[in-house]
């Protein structure tokens, strides 16, 4: 789908850039803000108004004319053209841009263009930089890849920027999709229509309108089974660990299956016990099901951040993905398809309505089983493996900063008995460190870490005016580890979120989940599963953590760098 939205940029050559000496970037602490999200839509509309009616004077003027930069009034900001912005010139730092493609990962579609970068650091075989802030640093906070072969991607990182990208975003946002994904949907399965994620215009509408009630709602019908998953979760670790309170086994894989059992359950209705199986490769439909989430994760993420030679022909992680891709597919469609068949031996008294699978099938918008699988995929996809990376550096942060671990062990204590049920109804209120452990532990780990939009309008972006139909790639991770943004910022420090002058952090600073019509769906299920698991885990164990840093890995979805070697200490 992005592709074929690329293919309507228009070819364009240019090879080289302003001088350094012109960046006109704010590198000024970003204007506090009062705002939350949705205070910022009415204050956008002020703010943003004005510089829109510029943009519209300034015309359709995709592709760019090199023009002096032009003073509209003595008052208004001047605006510079697309050429201006600042980036690395492509044939001299090709090989740069090709190492900055396993960070900025999946998003980076535009094919041909990857394809280049990729040879020229193939060729050149330069280590990769460090991370995109390097970038942001030599160029300023909007940076901009022209590409030998056309297609333009800008990259940003400023709150004040992302803000004005959403604002802007209209009713149907496009995002730049995973390529290998939606290659493999359209072209292998023949699917006109893709899932969730990578899905567009009024089909993305329509599945996101089916979809979001009857998610929600499955959730809460399956609290006291995902309560049950949590304890089942608490008492493995107690059966697994060895003298030193640590769990020999990958801790990591522990909670992937914690997070594929809790899915199991608001996906399909259905008890996967996961973490009871030990033999994934067995023949049940169940431990297929797992086994391909896991491979293929592992070759999405291979095709997407190595080289793209699988556009070509057939590489051996194209060869996993289909294979992988195609047993979730079937499982999954395996599934819908019987829940198909029950409803038409069923009254309507008789369906489960609570089902989520039932609920899409018998929406108003006639969704077929093939759609509801490809939907159900995608969130099995992202939902299994955001979770556990958002519970493993949870799980890290608090065994490493003992007073805020200390802070929520008498918050809980609190509020919930060991043997008593936890109410989720309240959650929020009754936990509000707990809440601010979660938050902060996404601020300083987003697990997708770039967010992207393609460009529906012309946009000005710190004097440069960007035209429509560029694909916009905002660095989150980097804007929520910026000292202008966080004091201390690369600390966990969950009271940060609780003190009075907290609402002044800037909305769009730290937006883990998003922001606007293609915002998580999943955002309530993923702190309601990292809550519940945490008051479990908090009032049984101390946690501890003796071994070196761990940092989150630059793939499309973050884990952690180095084994989870966290010490889990009976409370007295
Ligand atoms: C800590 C956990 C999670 C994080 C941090 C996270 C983050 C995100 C982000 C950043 C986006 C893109 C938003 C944008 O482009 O503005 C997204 C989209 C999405 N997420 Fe999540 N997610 C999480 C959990 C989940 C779960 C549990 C599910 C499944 C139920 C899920 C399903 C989706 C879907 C389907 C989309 C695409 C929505 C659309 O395009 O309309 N996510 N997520």
């Amino acid at each position: 789908m992005l592709l074929n939205q690329l293919r309507y940029i228009k070819f364009k050559v240019s090879f080289s850039f302003t001088s350094n000496q012109q960046r006109w970037y704010n590198v000024e602490k970003p204007r506090l803000q009062n705002i939350k999200p949705q205070d910022a839509i009415q204050k956008e509309t002020r703010t943003i108004d004005a510089p829109a009616s510029n943009e519209h004077l300034l015309g359709e003027i995709f592709p760019a004319a090199r023009i002096v930069p032009m003073v509209l009034t003595n008052k208004e900001p001047v605006v510079l053209s697309f050429d201006e912005v600042p980036g690395p010139k492509s044939l001299k730092y090709i090989s740069k841009v090709r190492s900055y493609m396993s960070e900025i990962g999946t998003q980076l579609t535009a094919s041909i263009l990857t394809f280049g970068l990729n040879i020229g650091a193939y060729i050149n075989n330069r280590k990769p930089l460090r991370n995109l802030s390097i970038l942001f640093d030599e160029y300023g906070p909007v940076v901009r890849f022209v590409s030998p072969v056309g297609g333009d991607i800008v990259l940003i990182n400023h709150p004040d920027h992302i803000q004005k990208v959403y604002m802007m975003e209209g009713d149907c946002p496009v995002r730049s999709t995973l390529d290998s994904l939606e290659k493999y949907r359209t072209e292998h399965r023949n699917r006109v229509y893709a899932g969730l994620y990578t899905v567009h215009g009024q089909e993305w509408m329509r599945q996101r309108t089916v979809v979001y009630n009857p998610l929600h709602s499955s959730v809460t019908q399956h609290i006291q089974g995902i309560d049950d998953v949590c304890e089942n979760f608490v008492q493995k670790v107690y059966n697994l660990r060895n003298n030193q309170d640590e769990i020999p086994k990958d801790l990591y894989k522990e909670l992937h299956k914690w997070s594929f059992d809790c899915m199991g359950l608001i996906l399909f209705s259905k008890k996967f016990t996961m973490l009871n199986t030990e033999l994934v490769y067995s023949q049940c439909d169940m431990s297929w099901l797992y086994h391909s989430l896991e491979k293929a994760t592992q070759a999405i993420i291979k095709c997407e951040t190595g080289l793209h030679f699988w556009k070509l022909f057939t590489t051996p992680a194209w060869h996993s993905l289909v294979k992988y891709c195609d047993s979730l597919d079937n499982l999954i469609g395996k599934h819908v398809m019987e829940a198909e068949q029950a409803i038409s031996f069923k009254t309507q008294d008789e369906i489960g309505k609570n089902s989520l699978i039932n609920a899409m099938l018998m929406s108003d918008a006639k969704m077929n089983a093939e759609d509801i699988a490809t939907i159900i995929m995608d969130m099995l996809l992202i939902g299994v493996n955001t979770i556990t990376s958002s519970m493993s550096f949870m799980l890290y942060y608090l065994a490493k900063y003992q007073r805020s671990q200390k802070i929520l062990y008498e918050e809980i204590s609190k509020s919930y008995r060991s043997d008593g049920s936890i109410e989720i109804d309240n959650i929020k209120e009754e936990t509000p460190y707990l809440q601010a452990c979660i938050k902060e532990t996404l601020r300083l780990v987003p697990p997708i870490p770039v967010l992207t939009r393609i460009l529906s309008k012309n946009v000005t972006l710190d004097r440069y005016n960007i035209p429509r139909g560029t694909l916009i790639i905002m660095s989150t991770q980097d804007a929520s580890l910026k000292e202008n943004n966080y004091d201390d910022a690369t600390k966990f420090c969950p009271d940060r979120w609780l003190k009075t002058d907290a609402k002044d952090y800037h909305a769009f600073a730290s937006i883990p989940f998003g922001f606007g019509a293609r915002k998580c769906i999943g955002q309530n299920i993923a702190e309601t599963m990292l809550s519940m698991l945490t008051i479990r885990l908090i009032q049984k164990y101390k946690l501890e953590y003796h071994y070196g840093d761990i940092e989150p890995t630059r793939s499309f979805i973050a884990k952690p760098n180095k084994p989870l070697k966290i010490r889990f200490v009976d409370r007295i």
